[in-house]
């Protein structure tokens, strides 16, 4: 359903041409969850804002279900890495926006709403203001946004980045859980070789300077997926070698 072909993005800085990724040949099939996994700096920022029409692409094409959607807006739903809820709305309002833009009215979204935050733990926090959430929680309603829109596609930028280690570990399997009963087509960007490989379906291995897909695993655990598997042979022989890629000469 996404489909980038040959995509390529070169910026100028101080008159000298920095190409930041190169060819990239990504696609995302329905209700598949596809993550990217790069060095710092390779460019997956670059890549979201393309994917999500903020910048022209230099090369290549960006299809979404049969539309050339390249340098357009709106196609996406998108999570960024620090939760951007509507302070002056409360937490219930906030998630209702998206069912709203979905097409539900306001009566019905609100409703829904409540039920959906009941369904993943929050709902105690159904009334209250954003202010009042954890960096987590905020994360958590933020997700469901994204899920409940109404674009088809995914965008999940670097999600629990700003979390700490053990909040983070909880999320991954949080979303785990709600994702498998709700599967969406997702793309996520991500640092974390665990959280790839817990979470998706594949993982597109990137290099810098200029970034190309250097890799692409099909991870080859059935779901529903637990924590258990961190402790399995396979997964630390694909850690380690996703590992070994991000370490390679020319990746990093
Ligand atoms: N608007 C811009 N103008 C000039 N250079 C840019 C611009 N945006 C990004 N860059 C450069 O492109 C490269 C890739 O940046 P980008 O933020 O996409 O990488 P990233 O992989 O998301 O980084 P990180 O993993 O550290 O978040 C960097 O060298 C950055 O300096």
């Amino acid at each position: 359903m996404l489909e980038l072909k040959g995509v390529g993005k070169s910026f100028v800085n101080s008159g000298t041409v920095h190409e930041v990724l190169r060819d990239i040949d990504i696609t995302v099939h329905d209700g598949e969850f596809v993550s990217i996994i790069g060095p710092s700096g390779s460019g997956k920022t670059t890549l979201f804002q393309l994917i999500g029409g903020l910048m022209p692409l230099d090369t290549g094409e960006i299809w979404l279900d049969g539309q050339n959607i390249s340098g357009k807006r709106g196609h996406i739903a998108y999570m960024p890495q620090q939760a951007s809820l509507l302070p002056w709305y409360t937490v219930k309002r906030n998630v209702a926006l998206a069912l709203q833009l979905a097409g539900a009215d306001k009566k019905d979204a609100l409703q829904q709403a409540e039920q959906w935050l009941e369904r993943v733990g929050l709902g105690e926090y159904s009334a209250a203001y954003p202010y009042k959430l954890s960096g987590g929680m905020s994360q958590r309603v933020s997700f469901l946004r994204a899920l409940l829109s109404p674009q088809k596609l995914m965008l999940l930028d670097e999600p629990f980045g700003a979390l700490d280690a053990l909040t983070r570990l909880h999320m991954q399997q949080w979303l785990l859980s709600i994702w498998e009963q709700n599967r969406r087509s997702v793309l996520l960007v991500t640092h974390s070789i665990d959280e790839a490989l817990l979470l998706s379906d594949r993982i597109m291995v990137l290099s810098s300077h200029p970034a190309t897909v250097i890799n692409e695993i099909i991870v080859p655990f059935d779901r529903p997926r637990s924590s258990e598997l961190w402790s399995s042979a396979i997964f630390n022989e694909l850690k380690q070698s996703i590992y070994e890629q991000l370490q390679a000469p020319g990746a990093g």
